[in-house]
């Protein structure tokens, strides 16, 4: 299997489809002039709004979202795997899913995640998220394929979630891409630590593509994309300004990582006896 390059575009998307679409695509250009043939972009690329409200007036359908439409010819255009991390996409009946989207080189959607996981959490200091309230969960891991290897696709908050990524494992991805946009209160505790982890569990390359900085709706997102090997070690890192970064993807060392470390496969089942559950893990 052949090398090749990912890039990560790293965002602060406000407010406005407009302004962030035209962010987006100039990052992604570069990307793509930097060699990358598969550019990943954050959670939230299109819209980053807390305001329910303006999600709805500012989005469209799958079928005609205008922004959906402009990436699958801009990934026409220069020739690459797209993979837009999410965007908020409508549903019947106002609801939104946090949908992701790989589009290939010839413009054609060919794997499209919904976060299963939601963002419900109360942080100290009474930061506050119920993504639940505005978006509806999925319920189906996919992996896709790319020329080179297959991409297992989660989004956020999913990371948190370590059989997700082994399920992506299993089923043959050696390349999973996490766009986020974690909080920074959140994120400078844990996200390094988390992405390293599903990396070195999995044997699998972790691409990470963040919203970073102070965003139009009032949030502070960590930033940080990083394109983390198979070893578990950090191959480049973002800081919190917009930006690109780009790294070189061998499958063949994830087949090697796993050689070495066959965690995936000394997995095993085992029983739970039936001891009383300890404080609040009883349900
Ligand atoms: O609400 C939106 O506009 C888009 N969605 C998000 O930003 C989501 C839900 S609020 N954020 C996360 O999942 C952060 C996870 C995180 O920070 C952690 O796991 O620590």
């Amino acid at each position: 299997m052949a090398s090749f390059k990912a890039a990560c575009v790293q965002m602060r998307s406000g407010r406005s489809v407009q302004a962030n679409v035209e962010a987006a695509e100039a990052m992604i250009r570069e990307a793509a002039a930097a060699g990358a043939g598969y550019v990943l972009t954050p959670e939230m690329t299109t819209i980053l709004d807390r305001d329910k409200a303006n999600l709805l007036a500012s989005i469209g359908p799958e079928d005609i979202d205008p922004s959906l439409q402009r990436f699958r010819e801009l990934a026409r255009e220069l020739g690459i795997h797209l993979h837009i991390g999410s965007m908020a996409i409508k549903l019947p009946d106002d609801h939104i899913a946090n949908r992701s989207f790989l589009i290939a080189p010839n413009g054609a959607i060919v794997g499209r995640y919904d976060k299963i996981h939601m963002f419900d959490v109360d942080l100290s200091g009474g930061e506050s998220y119920r993504e639940s309230a505005t978006y509806r969960a999925g319920d189906t891991a996919v992996v896709a394929d790319l020329p080179w290897t297959k991409l297992g696709l989660t989004v956020c908050y999913d990371v948190r979630f370590p059989v997700l990524h082994r399920t992506l494992a299993k089923a043959g991805a050696a390349v999973i891409a996490v766009p986020a946009a974690f909080t920074k209160k959140t994120g400078e505790a844990h996200w390094d630590v988390l992405l390293r982890a599903r990396a070195i569990e999995t044997g699998s390359y972790i691409v990470a593509a963040a919203q970073g900085g102070h965003h139009e709706d009032g949030r502070d997102t960590y930033g940080h994309s990083m394109i983390i090997d198979p070893w578990g070690k950090i191959l480049v890192e973002a800081g919190i300004e917009p930006g690109i970064i780009v790294a070189d993807i061998d499958p063949a060392f994830s087949a090697s990582a796993r050689q070495a470390i066959p965690a995936l496969l000394n997995e095993r089942s085992f029983s739970l006896p039936e001891i009383p559950m300890v404080g609040s893990f009883a349900i």
